[in-house]
């Protein structure tokens, strides 16, 4: 009988504290091959410590982090710590930490469609060009998993979909997972199988939608609308109150929103699935969490 594959990656109620601070508390995230997960939440939600903890970079200080035995990973970080001063050719960018053959390189080069940029300094490569050599980079080790730590930044709205676009073609290709990090709490590639909304915890999760079945973005978007996209509606119970408490759906207060503090129903992402109308005393929450109802903390 065929074994089920193993996940790639799988988190437990996963934290870390650093300074007697909890950086992130309580997530669950498990992910199969060829799955796209994207997290989202605000500047210092704990998205990229969340990455680091399932690629073993930290390591959880409660719960468990598990990684399939062997696996490969590609992790385009947020910021490199490279030497932009010094020259450096997208050649010599490519090999830079070993590993990767001349053939497979070309090959990642092709596939990002950067191919010509081969002889090209890194320090005056585009933004759209540079996230490129980035994933040209991290896909030459073939790996299983891909985690892109916000792969759209510096890239305008036309990059940002053919980035999204290639993303995904990659995907196809490779048949990878990828974990992909956003700040854009409301727009996501729309080739994502989940969104998990972060603040410190798991605020909320599911499946985006359509931005062409969303009234309030198409109005927005115009034209713009590109099935590249879509939207993510945030349904979230509870409320994080300006001095740092939470106002649970039952009314009461309590100082944080961990799962074990009583005041969540079933599993603890405490937020339902399904889409909800970007309207009333929910717009505000859903329109900007990062503000006032879902303030970081
Ligand atoms: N090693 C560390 N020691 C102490 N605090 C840290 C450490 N790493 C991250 N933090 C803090 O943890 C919080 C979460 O950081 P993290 O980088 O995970 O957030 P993020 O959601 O990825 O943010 P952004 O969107 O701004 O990149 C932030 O307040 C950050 O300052």
């Amino acid at each position: 009988m065929l074994q089920p594959e193993p996940p790639l990656i799988s988190l437990e109620r996963a934290g870390a504290i650093r300074g007697g601070r909890w950086l992130v508390r309580g997530v669950d995230l498990t992910m199969h091959k060829g799955e796209i997960v994207t997290l989202i939440g605000p500047n210092g939600s704990g998205k990229s410590t969340t990455a680091k903890i399932a690629l073993g970079i930290i390591k959880p200080d409660e719960g468990s982090a598990h990684r399939k035995a062997g696996l490969r990973v590609g992790y385009v970080p947020q910021k490199l710590s490279v030497d932009w001063t010094l020259p450096l050719t997208v050649a010599r960018f490519m090999r830079l930490t070993g590993g990767v053959s001349q053939e497979a390189a070309d090959q990642a080069l092709k596939a990002t469609g950067i191919s010509h940029l081969l002889a090209s300094e890194v320090r005056n490569l585009s933004g759209g060009e540079f996230q490129r050599a980035m994933l040209a980079r991290a896909i030459a080790r073939k790996p299983d998993l891909l985690v892109l730590d916000e792969p759209v930044q510096g890239v305008d709205y036309s990059g940002e979909i053919a980035l999204y676009n290639l993303i995904k073609q990659i995907r196809d290709d490779i048949g990878c997972g990828v974990l992909l990090i956003s700040h854009d709490l409301h727009v996501v590639m729309a080739a994502t199988d989940r969104v998990i909304c972060l603040n410190g915890h798991v605020c909320c999760q599911g499946t985006p939608v359509a931005v062409a079945s969303s009234e309030e973005y198409r109005r927005m978007f115009g034209d713009r609308v590109d099935p590249a996209l879509a939207v993510y509606e945030h349904v979230h119970d509870h409320t994080h109150l300006p001095d740092g408490t939470v106002r649970h759906a039952d009314g009461s207060i309590t100082d944080s929103c961990h799962p074990d503090d009583g005041h969540h129903h079933g599993d603890h992402h405490h937020g339902n699935h399904h889409p909800a109308p970007l309207s009333g005393a929910d717009a505000g929450d859903s329109a900007n969490p990062g503000e006032g109802a879902h303030n970081a903390r």
